[in-house]
């Protein structure tokens, strides 16, 4: 059973639609990134996902339940504003979270803390830096056990070295627990490393979605003759021309046509293609 399914969504706000016309399945283990520029729709995508946004075409579901105004049980979801108590300590934060949730045991409780190593557990939340907020409410996030985890921008407050450590801490749930992880981001390079999964969406709409190795696999970079691609197979993306060169992305390419040489794209200059292709439609007539 899929942990995250869309069909046909569309989410339209007063200034206008933020999100449209999506359709994707998400498959359970590993990391999908949902990346995409700013404004693109991913913390709305990340909301309908988690029931505090309705859409207004189409479908949600998690595990198969159709997503209808509340949170799926199994289903985590950290919001970019991390909604804590300002006024307690990290420890009693911690302790209140686990007396209104009766899964939570006093050893789940000493899990969270354990994984706060660098946070002052006597600390107020209210005094945290961002970076450190952020620790607290994915650790507390980790520990309802979700089968799918949400988080959204869960990485830009944090500094390299606590960076690292949460991705350490996120991978090591998904190899031991089987959970799902769905974590968006604007910069590919932030999740490039534990994802093997990509939801590209630019302007509401999703662009790329699948397992990254297949995803390269079916697309090529070719170089070739500054005069032109007439005799070029495949469905060009992206096409950027120099006095001396064309360079094409190609979707299911063709064999390689004389003059031409070939390469497989990493995903960077893949992501880059697409969203160059998006604003090139947007800005012609
Ligand atoms: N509550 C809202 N009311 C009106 N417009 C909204 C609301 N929330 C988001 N939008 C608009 O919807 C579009 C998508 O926003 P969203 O926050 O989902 O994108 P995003 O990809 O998460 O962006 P960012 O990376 O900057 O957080 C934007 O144009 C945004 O201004």
């Amino acid at each position: 059973m899929s942990p995250l399914t869309m069909t046909a969504v569309g989410k339209r706000y007063r200034t206008g639609w933020a999100v449209r016309d999506c359709s994707f399945t998400i498959p359970e283990g590993g990391v999908v990134a949902l990346v995409g520029p700013n404004g693109a729709g991913k913390s709305t995508l990340l909301r309908m996902a988690a029931g505090l946004a309705r859409p207004t075409t189409g479908e949600v579901s998690t595990f198969g339940t159709p997503v209808r105004g509340r949170i799926h049980p199994h289903v985590s979801f950290l919001p970019q504003r991390r909604s804590l108590y300002r006024e307690l300590t990290v420890r009693e934060q911690v302790r209140a979270c686990a007396a209104m949730n009766d899964r939570w045991s006093t050893d789940r409780v000493h899990e969270v803390l354990g994984l706060l190593a660098g946070v002052d557990h006597d600390a107020k939340v209210g005094t945290l830096s961002a970076g450190a907020l952020t620790q607290v409410a994915i650790a507390m996030a980790l520990r309802r056990l979700p089968r799918l985890l949400l988080l959204d921008e869960p990485l830009s407050d944090l500094d390299p070295l606590a960076r690292d450590e949460m991705l350490r801490i996120i991978m090591t749930e998904v190899a031991d627990r089987g959970t799902t992880v769905v974590m968006s981001s604007h910069v590919l390079s932030d999740v490039r490393e534990v994802c093997d999964h990509i939801l590209l969406i630019d302007e509401g709409r999703v662009q790329v979605n699948g397992e990254i190795e297949e995803i390269l696999a079916r697309h090529r970079i070719l170089i070739g003759p500054a005069t032109g691609r007439s005799d070029v197979d495949g469905t060009v993306i992206s096409a950027s021309r120099t006095e001396r060169q064309s360079t094409l992305l190609l979707r299911e390419p063709g064999p390689t046509p004389e003059g031409w040489a070939s390469t497989e794209p990493d995903l960077e200059s893949l992501v880059m293609g697409y969203l160059r292709a998006a604003r090139e439609r947007r800005s012609s007539p």
